[in-house]
């Protein structure tokens, strides 16, 4: 029954871009609508995602210097994923952030430092298996202390991507978690990282500047831990609501078929077309393009006195971009679609929504 329901879903996804490759007169919206109502989205949800994107997106001013455009690091990497920083960390740069940092472990840096010499790779992090209990409060000491050199620098942290579940690393992570917020830095919470938060929500409860982006699995741990029930796609925008409340305000971009964005107050979504080709790294992408638009968003907020949450914008742009990606990329690679055909595709997916001026 599902696979008979995918298979009209995929048709009319098929007939749609049909219709916009031979009516040029339908437009994005429109067919955004058109998909909305065919996946079940409620199209009164829909935003117009292509013009807050514009809208954040910073002009390219010869009067600007390194930096401005945005410093993002991802904390994440460890033995067994390095893929996923490396995804998170090079897309930010691919997008328009000037640095891109990462923090990982020791045993990670080497390897992703030689996957790009665009970024900036701290090898700070332990885990248990390299650490001595009796060294245990030492280095994590010193692990934040070298975190602090840097923290209050980057514009938005990435928690997450690759990060592993080891405990006593992520007993530092949280560490350095307490000290951004402290220091009022954005934090886009993904993967593990969404591990770590669902089981200590005190991390991120009250702080406006969190987002959090889970997937089904995740989404559902989340929703089964804080609001003690299971995932309700009936009435999935309200319980998206009410989750992003009870974390006290945080944002939440719950991952699918359609992306829904809520901060406890509203709820919208994305439906534009992307890609049927689910290969692992597409979130990662996500995290990285959302830190982006988020700390667009907040310097658009600061210079024009703005008071829309610029975590909703953030997670509204990088949504847009990442599908309007994957759609590009799936046109020209079809089954064979990479993560990395995808990233490839963010910088002309950008100039064909927002174009240098
Ligand atoms: N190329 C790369 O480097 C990529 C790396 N990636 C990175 O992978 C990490 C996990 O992210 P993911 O998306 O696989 O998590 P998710 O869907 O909850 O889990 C699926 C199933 O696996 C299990 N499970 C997972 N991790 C586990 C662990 N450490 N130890 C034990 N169980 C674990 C999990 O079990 P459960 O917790 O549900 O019992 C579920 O059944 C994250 O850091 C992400 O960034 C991705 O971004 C893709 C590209
Ligand atoms: N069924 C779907 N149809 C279209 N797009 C989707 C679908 N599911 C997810 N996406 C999009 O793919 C991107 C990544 O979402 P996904 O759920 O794959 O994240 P993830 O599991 O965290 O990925 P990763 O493998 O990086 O950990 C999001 O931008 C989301 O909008
Ligand atoms: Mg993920």
């Amino acid at each position: 029954m599902q696979q008979c329901s995918g298979g009209i879903i995929r048709r009319q996804q098929h007939l749609i871009r049909c219709l916009a490759v031979n009516e040029t007169l339908i437009s994005v919206n429109k067919i955004t609508r058109m998909q909305s109502v065919m996946s079940g989205a409620s199209p009164n949800l829909e935003v117009d995602a292509l013009s807050i994107l514009r809208s954040i997106s910073p002009t390219l001013d010869p009067n600007k210097h390194k930096g401005q455009a945005g410093k993002i690091a991802v904390v994440g990497g460890c033995r067994e994923y390095t893929g996923a920083p490396y995804f998170s960390a090079i897309s930010a740069l691919k997008i328009g952030a000037d640095l891109s940092h990462v923090i990982c472990t020791k045993d990670a840096a080497p390897v992703i430092k030689s996957y790009s010499p665009e970024l900036i790779v701290h090898p700070l992090l332990e885990e248990s298996y390299n650490v001595r209990e009796e060294d245990r409060k030492s280095i994590s000491t010193r692990v934040l202390a070298e975190v602090d050199k840097w923290l209050e620098r980057f514009d938005c942290l990435v928690i997450g991507p690759g990060l592993g579940r080891d405990p006593f690393l992520l007993d530092c992570v949280s560490d350095i978690m307490k000290h951004a917020r402290q220091s009022n830095v954005p934090m886009v919470i993904d993967g593990d990282g969404l591990f770590l938060v669902t089981n200590r929500l005190d991390l991120v409860s009250g702080y406006p500047l969190a987002v959090l982006t889970p997937n089904v699995n995740e989404y559902k741990r989340l929703v089964q831990t804080v609001l003690n029930c299971e995932v309700n796609d009936q009435d999935g925008p309200q319980q998206l609501l009410s989750l992003a409340s009870s974390i006290g305000g945080v944002t939440i971009l719950r991952k699918g078929q359609s992306d829904y964005f809520s901060d406890g107050k509203e709820v919208k979504s994305v439906s534009i077309f992307g890609s049927p080709r689910r290969c692992g790294g597409q979130g990662d992408i996500l995290s990285g393009s959302v830190a982006v638009f988020l700390s667009w968003a907040r310097q658009v907020a600061a210079k024009e006195g703005t008071h829309t949450n610029p975590a909703m914008l953030g997670c509204i742009a990088g949504s847009a971009l990442m599908r309007k990606a994957a759609s590009l990329a799936f046109e020209d690679k079809k089954r064979s679609t990479l993560t990395s055909d995808i990233i490839e595709c963010l910088g002309r997916s950008l100039e064909d929504i927002c174009p240098v001026r």
